[in-house]
């Protein structure tokens, strides 16, 4: 499983239908989908991930229902897609061996395990079965700000042993400063960039997405995470079309027609958008505080029904240093919120 490491190029993986899933409530409808993916491919982006935003199986009481089954999604953009690929997310233990091998019969040709980043010994066995599906595979080392470089790398390396093809500093909280994110990136080339192209997925809760995608390039990485108007979890992903356009403007090569991008970006998934991802209070305080982004629709409905504000919610998971997974944390956080504000 040897890759080509001396190459300068970097790689777009779009995650507008998956991690957007979050910003949209899971309620990407096929139509969206297949507009958004006929836009990708013709933007000439290789892999578009589509799946509920907590990854397949993510459809669920705890983590919000899909509005249209995700196999359906799948099969829909595998039909749309002329040359790009799908790949889809799995979480281990909200999504199974089962789910993954009906994401592979609807479509998906790559899969990314995602781990909080000090469990990457969750992940061998999905690794495994992906491999013998013939899956190509990546593996998101979530919350990369929770643990130093040295251990972030020995955690990508137990996933490269376990077949994973792209471990990924996963900026889940977008919590990383420049200097965080180079030393983290540099850490995993220096662990696994003879095995394995690494990975960056970074989220804009305070805007430095992008940034952190250029350190990446720079840093010898090589897939880089973006989404159409940022449509993510939190404030969003690294826009696909501000990449498109940084990277053109710097010459490195990426495959895209950034001119194609700003007009997918714009003219398909700008008006279907209900809410476009922002740097408000909420979002700003989950970077700030290291909070995961996909915990804000959860925090704002919180807030909401127990009359609490959201960024007070968020800042206190960040104090107590909840990861994916403890959702139903927050509801004990606003409930103690409010019963504060009335002693
Ligand atoms: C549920 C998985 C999670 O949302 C993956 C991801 O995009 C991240 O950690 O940022
Ligand atoms: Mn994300």
């Amino acid at each position: 499983m040897t890759r080509p490491v001396l190459r300068d190029d970097v790689r777009i993986i779009d995650t507008t239908l998956r991690d957007g899933s979050h910003a949209v409530a899971h309620r990407f409808t096929e139509t969206q989908v297949r507009d958004t993916v006929r836009a990708l491919d013709a933007a000439g982006v290789e892999w578009i991930e589509v799946s509920h935003g907590d990854g397949v199986g993510g459809s669920s009481f705890n983590y919000g229902f899909s509005g249209t089954d995700e196999m359906s999604l799948i099969n829909a953009a595998r039909e749309e897609a002329r040359r790009a690929k799908i790949a889809v997310l799995l979480v281990p233990g909200i999504g199974t061996v089962d789910d993954l091998k009906r994401a592979h019969d609807a479509g998906a040709e790559m899969v990314r395990v995602a781990t909080h980043c000090t469990e990457a010994d969750v992940s061998p066995q999905h690794f495994a079965v992906a491999r013998e599906l013939g899956m190509e595979t990546a593996g998101f080392l979530m919350m990369a700000h929770k643990t130093d470089p040295e251990n972030l790398a020995k955690q990508a390396r137990i996933m490269v042993d376990a077949g994973c093809q792209a471990p990924y500093v996963t900026d889940s909280a977008g919590a990383l400063l420049m200097g965080d994110a180079r030393a983290r990136f540099e850490a995993l080339v220096a662990e696994v960039g003879d095995e394995a192209w690494v990975g960056y997925h970074g989220h804009q809760n305070m805007s430095l997405g992008v940034a952190n995608s250029v350190i990446a390039h720079e840093a010898g990485v090589r897939y880089i995470d973006g989404s159409l108007c940022a449509l993510g979890a939190g404030a969003g992903n690294s826009p696909t079309e501000v990449l498109g356009a940084v990277f053109d403007r710097l010459g490195v090569a990426t495959g895209l027609d950034a001119g194609l991008l700003l007009d997918a970006a714009e003219e398909v998934v700008r008006p279907y958008l209900s809410r476009w991802p922002k740097m408000d209070r909420n979002a700003i305080v989950q970077g700030w505080a290291g909070v995961y982004s996909s915990f804000l629709l959860h925090a704002e409905r919180a807030a909401e029904r127990y009359k609490v504000p959201a960024h007070a919610i968020l800042r206190r998971c960040g104090e107590r240093g909840y990861v994916g997974g403890q959702e139903d944390m927050i509801i004990d956080i606003a409930i103690g919120l409010a019963e504060e504000q009335t002693t």
